[in-house]
């Protein structure tokens, strides 16, 4: 099976997923909302053309059965999908990824001992993306999920953090021993995608960055911070 990603990105067309992977993500989520299934295909073949030849990972949404049809790397599933147990097993047999979703530690500890490869575990903050969104988290609800998964030592399958995520907040959300981070609108609405995407796999993959969130050098720190403050106002929705 392949490695789990530090930085999943999560798209909607192969126009974007090339720009993301043109600046270096290796792990490409499609998620299409109220399509046919045959359009779900065609927009995933095209997706699948592109991490073809970026050697990255293609995770299909919601549809285990897709994921199946087009031989995709795995599948991510939350609470209301829906997996048979004869595509769990296709699935499993083929070596496949399958992600799951979680927002409490009770969820993450349901997976003990169950063939995943990664859980989702969000929102780390409100965002537009997602609709009906389980409570929210911020960094105190990871660093006290991630230090009761510390202290139970149970094997687990690796964290990664969604929802609402931007670039100021990578060093302070590893320093809680996630794995990885998934995220949609602060790659996807930024006016240079293939520079944010280089910006965030730089920062996924420092691992001084990532161990302490002051550890930059002031311009560095300074960046990162407007940065911040320029997808936080990208990702503001006026009526
Ligand atoms: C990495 C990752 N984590 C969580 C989700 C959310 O999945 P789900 O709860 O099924 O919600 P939708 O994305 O289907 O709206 C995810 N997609 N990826
Ligand atoms: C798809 C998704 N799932 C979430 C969860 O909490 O399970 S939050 C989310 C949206 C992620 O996109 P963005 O980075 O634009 O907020
Ligand atoms: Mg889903």
């Amino acid at each position: 099976m392949r490695k789990i990603s530090k930085l999943h990105f999560i798209t909607t067309s192969a126009a974007l997923a090339e720009q993301a992977c043109r600046g270096g993500v290796d792990w490409i989520q499609l998620r299409l909302k109220n399509v046919s299934y045959e359009e779900y295909r065609k927009v995933a073949l095209e997706v699948q053309d592109v991490c073809k030849r970026y050697n990255a990972t293609l995770i299909i949404n919601d549809l285990p059965r897709l994921a199946l049809d087009i031989n995709a790397d795995g599948v991510h599933l939350g609470k209301e999908d829906i997996m048979t147990p004869e595509e769990e097993a296709a699935l499993l047999a083929g070596g496949h990824i399958i992600g799951c979703t979680t927002n409490t530690l009770e969820d993450i500890l349901h997976f003990k001992n169950k063939p995943v490869s990664y859980l989702g575990l969000g929102p780390f903050r409100h965002t537009t993306t997602k609709q009906n969104l389980s409570p929210i988290l911020g960094l105190g609800g990871y660093k006290n999920i991630m230090e009761s998964l510390r202290t139970s030592s149970q094997k687990l399958p690796p964290v990664i953090a969604i929802g609402g995520i931007i670039l100021y907040d990578i060093p302070s959300l590893f320093e809680t021993g996630i794995h990885g981070i998934a995220l949609s609108g602060a790659i996807g609405n930024a006016s240079d995608i293939s520079a944010k995407a280089a910006e965030f796999t730089k920062l996924v993959n420092d691992p001084t960055a990532s161990n302490d969130p002051w550890g930059n050098s002031d311009a560095q720190t300074r960046d990162i911070i407007a940065g911040g403050i320029g997808e936080i106002i990208g990702n503001i929705t006026f009526n």
